[in-house]
């Protein structure tokens, strides 16, 4: 268990940084995670891609290439993904409340931020596949769900559950 930001830090620092020097980020070419903190005008948005299908698609072939589908069964992927959860929290651990956009965070912190989440989604989209659960489709229509149940009129400002209104 880690108990700082120092600690936290820790092994995946090694991995950012490629032996020859090169950065993790450059080599995958991709940006790196979380680069907007606090402070700034702009809100902040996710880049288009890659989609939800494209996960799955490319965590199946990591998969595929490692003869690792006989181990991943949705109950094996459920507790992978459980245990990922405890490595987001532990990130958060003792930390307090955090405000939007982590002020105070270093980048190597927000970056294995970005790694811990990563792992949640992709278990998360890999268990929806095993469960045939169309995952895109199915987020949309529980909005669509959550919209019905909380209408913006009846709950503005209010954090009950739909269970405690009256009417
Ligand atoms: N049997 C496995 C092992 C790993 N992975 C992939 C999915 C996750 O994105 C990531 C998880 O790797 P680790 O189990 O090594 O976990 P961490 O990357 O979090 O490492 P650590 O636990 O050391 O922080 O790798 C996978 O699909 N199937």
């Amino acid at each position: 268990m880690s108990t700082n930001g120092d600690a936290v830090n820790g092994h995946k620092d090694d991995l950012s940084t490629l032996s020859n020097g090169v950065a993790l980020t450059d080599r995958l070419r991709v940006r790196p995670t979380l680069t907007n903190g606090a402070g700034g005008d702009e809100k902040f948005t996710f880049s288009k891609e890659p989609t939800l299908e494209e996960v799955r698609r490319l965590q199946a072939e990591f998969t595929d290439e490692r003869d690792w589908n006989q181990f991943h069964q949705p109950r094996n992927l459920l507790l992978a993904l459980v245990g990922e959860v405890g490595e987001v929290s532990e990130l958060f651990q003792w930390r307090g409340e955090v405000a939007e956009g982590l002020p105070g965070w270093t980048d190597s912190e927000r970056e294995h931020l970005g790694q811990e989440l990563s792992d949640v989604l992709i278990y998360l989209v890999e268990l929806a596949e095993k469960c045939h659960v169309d995952l895109p489709q199915a987020v949309l229509r529980k909005m669509a769900l959550n919209r019905l149940k909380y209408p913006a009129s009846k709950v503005q400002g209010s954090s009950k559950k739909y269970t405690e209104y009256k009417d």
